[in-house]
């Protein structure tokens, strides 16, 4: 039953009594993106071009020794070195999220078993949860947490919350894994998953896919309490759903054992060993990579997180088992995106995707950006139709439109890399002066394909009115704008037009882009002691 408090902090069931039993806790963070060049077009199978941001998502589990309590309070070392003792309701599985109207809710273990019997945790050939299992989740969220207190944005980050802690936990023969890093295969598996790993013909994929195997055999309930906390506005364009997901994915892989808990005690000596296996990623490299979060935003948390310890990242073919998992989450989400979203914020620095195609890593300058959030609300799922539509209405005028702008990014990307190799001021002008054109091409394009807004077209003047060139970036309708900065820009310039943009009440800031994927951390940094 639902207890519907104003700001919903849903307590259901009654919670079991606290007990003191042993954790351990496994934090990830992971980026949001921006979309230089492609959206939309990229879901019709263009090339597009993105890269990580510094604003991030941070997941933290705190998963607990149940059985082990049983017998002794005393510290486990075998939990973790970062286990400890704690006050936890006992079987319950809780999820909590800060940013979508402060959600806190809670399972018992019983009814999240009983879901998990219905679910089949296999993924379509384009590596989307089968619908099935979407709706026997959708219906339980509705079930237990819905109410009109309950924003739909709620209701689908815990659906999306379960469905991941049901795959990466629960006991099933079934499994999934996808074979290609951009999402678009999918090796479904009945009953006998060795047999068919095994007469794989690609090595590189069995080795990926042995990882997803060993775990089919060891599912279980686990109980948890997951908190979420993020840095990225929420439905803005900026990838908040790909950042939830990639990491969210990454903390329940790294629990349920599907990938390495790069933290525990018995990965310190290969940490130390095995550098090409488990990448630290040094702060201070992050640091000249990641944005500023300049003047707005939750500044205060970009410094915290940019002050933070040594961070590491998983193998690539463990990425690549987040990424699967990450894109059938954000399916949760969308319906049937891209996968471009996830893939950047799962891989990080810059990348030329493709569906269909391996992603491929891309050289980039530090390019300087000012986003600006028109603080309008859109829905990627419903921009993302209304394109269709108008495709499926007049393929022969919007087909060489999607054309159009895959051309764009291609000679954009072309651009930022013989941006790479030249500093004569006159050649970079040059450079500097094509891609402005290709943004102002790319804007006026993603207008004429229905995802335009006022909003959007009144910050393309503002900055044009001022020597600067803007597009929206991600779905459109509203969300965020990129307004590009060349190099040598006039501080003054800068500072005018930051002032004309918060005078129209948008949420102005500067960014680079190109920081870090997915990450696990080795201690909580500063920003994280929120959750
Ligand atoms: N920090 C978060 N906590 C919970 N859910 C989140 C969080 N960030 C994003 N989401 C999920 O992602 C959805 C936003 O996706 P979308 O509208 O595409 O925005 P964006 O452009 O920011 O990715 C939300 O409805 C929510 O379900
Ligand atoms: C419009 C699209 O290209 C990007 C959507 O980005 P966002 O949801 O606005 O962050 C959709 C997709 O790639 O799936």
């Amino acid at each position: 039953m639902l207890t519907a408090i104003t700001a919903p902090t849903i307590s259901r069931p009654d919670p079991i009594a606290e007990s003191t039993i042993m954790h351990r806790s496994i934090t990830t963070s992971a980026p949001g993106k921006l979309i230089l060049f492609g959206e939309h077009a990229v879901v019709h199978g263009k090339a597009a071009v993105a890269a990580g941001l510094g604003l991030r998502t941070a997941v933290k589990i705190n998963e607990y020794n149940v059985e082990s309590s049983h017998d002794s309070l005393e510290h486990d070392d075998s939990i973790g070195d970062q286990g400890g003792l704690v006050q936890v309701d006992r079987d319950t599985i809780r999820f909590s999220t800060k940013d979508v109207q402060d959600l806190d809710v809670k399972w018992s273990i019983q009814e999240v078993k009983d879901l998990s019997l219905l679910i089949d945790v296999r993924l379509e050939e384009c590596g989307k949860p089968l619908a099935a299992d979407i709706e026997h989740i959708t219906q339980f969220v509705h079930d237990t947490i819905g109410g009109e207190s309950v924003c739909p944005t709620a209701l689908v980050a815990a659906a999306v919350f379960l469905y991941l802690y049901i795959c990466t936990g629960s006991c099933s023969k079934h499994t999934a894994a996808q074979t290609q890093p951009n999402n678009n295969t999918s090796t479904e598996r009945n009953t006998d998953v060795r047999t068919e790993i095994d007469t794989h013909p690609n090595t590189d994929i069995s080795a990926n896919i042995d990882l997803v195997r060993d775990n089919t055999r060891c599912r279980k309930m686990r109980v948890m309490h997951a908190h979420v906390k993020s840095q990225l506005p929420i439905g803005a364009g900026l990838g908040s759903s790909a950042a939830f997901s990639v990491a969210l994915a990454a903390a329940m892989l790294a629990s349920g054992g599907q990938i390495r808990n790069l933290c525990s005690m018995d990965m310190e000596h290969e940490i130390e060993d095995d550098t090409k296996d488990v990448k630290i990623v040094d702060s201070n490299t992050r640091n000249s990579q990641d944005n500023d979060c300049g003047e707005t935003g939750d500044k205060k948390l970009a410094n915290e997180m940019q002050s933070e310890p040594a961070i590491i990242a998983w193998s690539s073919e463990e990425q690549e088992i987040i990424n699967v998992w990450a894109f059938a989450a954000e399916c949760i989400i969308h319906g049937l995106p891209s996968g471009i979203d996830n893939t950047v914020s799962c891989y990080g620095s810059a990348i030329r995707f493709q569906r269909g195609a391996p992603m491929q890593n891309v050289d980039m300058p530090k390019l300087k950006i000012y986003l600006t959030n028109t603080m309008v609300p859109r829905s990627t799922k419903l921009l993302v139709a209304e394109v269709r539509r108008r495709r499926d209405l007049l393929p022969s005028v919007v087909d060489p439109i999607l054309i159009a702008v895959e051309n764009i990014s291609l000679k954009a990307l072309d651009i930022l890399q013989t941006l790479l190799k030249v500093n004569a001021t006159a050649v970079v002008s040059q450079l500097f002066s094509e891609l402005e054109c290709l943004v102002d091409l790319n804007q006026g394009l993603l207008q004429s394909v229905g995802v335009g807004h006022p909003s959007i077209s009144n910050v393309v003047e503002i900055t044009r009115q001022l020597g600067f060139h803007t597009k929206l970036t991600g779905a459109g309708g509203g969300g965020c704008t990129m307004t590009l900065i060349p190099s040598g820009t006039d501080g003054a310039a800068i500072a005018q037009m930051n002032s004309a943009l918060r005078a129209e009440g948008y949420d102005v800031w500067e960014t680079t882009v190109g920081g870090s994927g997915v990450v696990q951390h080795s201690s909580d940094p500063d920003w994280l002691h929120i959750l």
